[in-house]
């Protein structure tokens, strides 16, 4: 590591002049300025202590790494102070500024192959570097690689990087939550096992493609789409026919690089033999080719920010509505996300479900700002929505995990709130009583406590909820479940409610019944047939028909109605025949709920394709049309309906059986004279 600098950078706000704004980052804000003493031009991060104050750790292992790490493909810094509730650290001024500014100025669409390949390999070198000496670095992609005037390419912001040794055991994996959600490696999501250098490795191939297309990929999407697509898709890469300008060797050194097992990537020292750095040029051919006619750093930085200012009014204009001003900020690129709940809510409730705008190109990535959530609270029913998708998104990751290797489920249930009804489990063990009331409402709980994961690193910190409280519709009364007019049908009276359409209120602000609501019952793909098909779900358990049958009281009242075991005794055959009925009507309002969830996921998946426009994983309705998946989905749906209908004819032969039951009882009861007339 490095030696003592021969030359004193003076350690006093004083000797320093503060001039033009270069850069603004998710804590700090980066100046050019003057040394005077050593009359040098340098880069002055000004990180403002009182805003960051839950990151403590982190600014120290930052600037402590800047200093201690000596490679010329690593931006060192100079020295570090404070200055009134500031601290300043001083560095050497790159005036290229960063390969995301370099793109965001002139290169929207990405570089040429010899830039990107001179660009990699140097960030390479200093990977290498990191890890031969115990670091990870956690925060790879073009904003932090900075270029000189010169050409050299230098890797900045160590806000995130790691000590692989400053355990005392020495582990050699870390299980900590931080980076950059579309850089982020999906082993670094799952808090499963940990992760290693590799880690590295996969921001360093998304970084490729963001180097390439001049975005990474899924910087579209809100964070948790993030998530969902980096776990489930299949990895990103460069497209045969996209990507056409790309050489062989980039496309497979990309692949290399974005394997979901970490295992079986590359290190980063095997990764720079890869042929694809053959294609690497100097220092001088970079300058050239990238930085030729562009505008000095400050006034490039002011021209961005004038054009984000000019877009921010333009929306204003167009929406007048706060919450596309929140979205123009949280698309622009910066790194730190603070995942919690109560962001994500509005971070999708900001994001339009227009795909136009959220193409491709439109964004370089989120702004958020940590701990100033300048995002507007969502009131209206299309962030109700939006927030219900989110919900959808963790139970579609539930849903759709089995296929991960390695659960990545059960890493995320000790960041989100994935429903975990046992209460001895981790999720549920951050709960206080009152959160584990059965009606909180969903506000409520999105409020509560963050808890940091281990570690004390809070770039990007999952926050975790409180298990959302579920609604039993069981056991509501009738009434709650009439009361909003639009479920219609009660628990009591079935024999004078015929079923009607089931229709879905979205509403986030109330007890969590959208939460319940997607626990359709019917039997998911690829579940078990031997358990009977699912009749109800409560949270994670599901009532199925073989359990219904167990205590089946349509052949309980089978038996009672078939003449020789029936009772003589009245008040005995009252209270049992009661009792029975009491079982009827409950099973039938089990399956009648069964039958209008069936009814209400046919009539989305076939009816209101039109509708959606999101863009989820998870969404059939989004399938390529020709597709196998289609078909097979299709073939899903067309089951369903049938065995809709063949439900609908049972239960219409169950109530007529009730009514019937009813009638008799009815008639013995008055024969008896226990009912008066
Ligand atoms: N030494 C430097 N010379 C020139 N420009 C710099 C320098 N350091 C940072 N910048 C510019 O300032 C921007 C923000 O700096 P920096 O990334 O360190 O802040 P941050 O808060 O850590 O942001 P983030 O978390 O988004 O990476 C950089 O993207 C870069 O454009």
């Amino acid at each position: 590591m490095k030696q003592p600098s021969e030359k004193k950078f003076p350690l006093t706000a004083k000797d320093y002049k503060l001039c033009e704004e270069i850069g603004e980052g998710v804590s700090a804000t980066v100046y050019k300025a003057l040394c005077l003493p050593l009359n040098e031009s340098v880069a002055i991060k000004v990180l403002d202590l009182e805003k960051c104050n839950n990151d403590l750790d982190g600014i120290r292992r930052e600037v402590q790494t800047m200093i201690l790490t000596d490679h010329p493909n690593l931006l060192q810094a100079h020295c570090s102070f404070t200055v009134g509730h500031n601290l300043w650290v001083v560095m050497p001024y790159m005036g290229g500024g960063s390969c995301l500014h370099i793109m965001k100025s002139a290169y929207p669409e990405g570089f040429e192959e010899p830039v990107i390949a001179t660009v990699l390999c140097e960030v390479l070198k200093a990977l290498v570097y990191l890890h031969a000496h115990g670091h990870i670095h956690r925060d790879v992609k073009a904003g932090n690689i900075l270029i000189d005037t010169n050409g050299s390419v230098r890797l900045a912001d160590f806000g995130v990087a790691a000590c692989m040794f400053d355990t005392g055991d020495r582990q050699r994996s870390r299980n900590t939550f931080v980076g950059t959600p579309c850089w982020m490696a999906p082993e670094v999501m799952q808090q499963l096992h940990g992760y290693d250098f590799k880690a590295d490795i996969w921001s360093f191939g998304i970084t490729a493609l963001e180097l390439a297309h001049g975005h990474a990929p899924f910087s579209k999407y809100p964070p948790m789409k993030v998530l969902l697509m980096t776990l489930q898709n299949a990895p990103p890469g460069l497209d045969y026919e996209r990507d056409r300008r790309f050489s062989k060797s980039f496309k497979d050194l990309v692949a290399a690089c974005l394997v979901k097992d970490p295992k079986k990537r590359p290190s980063s020292e095997k990764l720079l033999k890869h042929p694809f750095f053959k294609h690497a040029k100097t220092a001088d051919y970079l300058a050239r080719a990238i930085l030729d006619g562009l505008s000095p750093l400050a006034e490039g930085f002011r021209n961005l920010k004038a054009k984000d200012a000019e877009l921010l009014m333009q929306n204003k204009s167009l929406y007048e509505d706060k919450e596309h001003l929140s979205q123009q900020e949280y698309i622009r690129g910066v790194s730190a996300w603070n995942f919690n709940l109560e962001d994500l809510r509005n971070q999708a409730a900001l994001i339009e479900d227009d795909p136009a705008s959220c193409s491709e190109d439109s964004s370089m990535g989120w702004k958020h700002i940590n701990g100033q959530n300048d995002l507007n609270q969502p009131n209206n029913s299309s962030a109700a929505s939006h927030l219900e998708d989110e919900l959808n998104d963790i139970d579609d990751l539930e849903k759709s995990l089995a296929a991960f290797p390695i659960k990545p489920l059960q890493a995320l249930k000790g960041c989100f709130d994935v429903h975990e009804d046992d209460p001895g489990s981790p999720s549920s063990a951050h709960l206080d009583s009152e959160q584990q009331s059965q009606q909180q409402p969903l506000t409520t709980a999105a409020d509560e406590e963050t808890a940091k994961n281990d570690g004390g690193d809070s770039r990007l910190c999952l926050k975790r909820i409180p298990s959302i409280p579920v609604l039993q519709e069981n056991s509501l009364p009738a009434k709650s479940l009439n009361g909003d007019g639009d479920r219609g049908v009660g628990v009591a009276g079935a024999g004078e409610n015929m079923p009607q359409r089931y229709q879905v209120e979205r509403n986030c602000s109330g007890p969590l019944q959208n939460r319940q609501r997607k626990d359709f019952n019917y039997s998911a793909p690829g579940e078990d047939a031997s358990e009977g098909a699912v009749v109800e779900r409560r949270g994670r358990f599901k009532v199925t028909s073989a359990d219904v049958n167990i205590k089946d009281p349509v052949n309980h009242v089978n038996s009672i109605s078939g003449g020789s075991a029936f009772p003589t005794n009245s008040s005995v055959l009252n209270a049992s025949v009661l009792q029975s009925l009491q079982c009827i009507l409950q099973h039938n309002t089990i399956k009648r709920d069964g039958l209008l969830k069936m009814i209400e996921f046919v009539e989305q998946t076939s009816g209101n394709a039109s509708e959606s426009t999101d863009a989820g994983i998870t969404d059939l309705l989004q399938m390529n049309p020709s597709s196998a998946r289609e078909r097979e989905l299709q073939a899903q749906v067309i089951q369903m309906q049938q065995s809709v209908g063949g439900m609908v004819e049972e239960l219409q032969r169950l109530k007529a059986k009730n009514m019937k039951l009813e009638r008799e009882l009815f008639m013995m009861l008055k024969k008896d004279d226990k009912i008066p007339e």
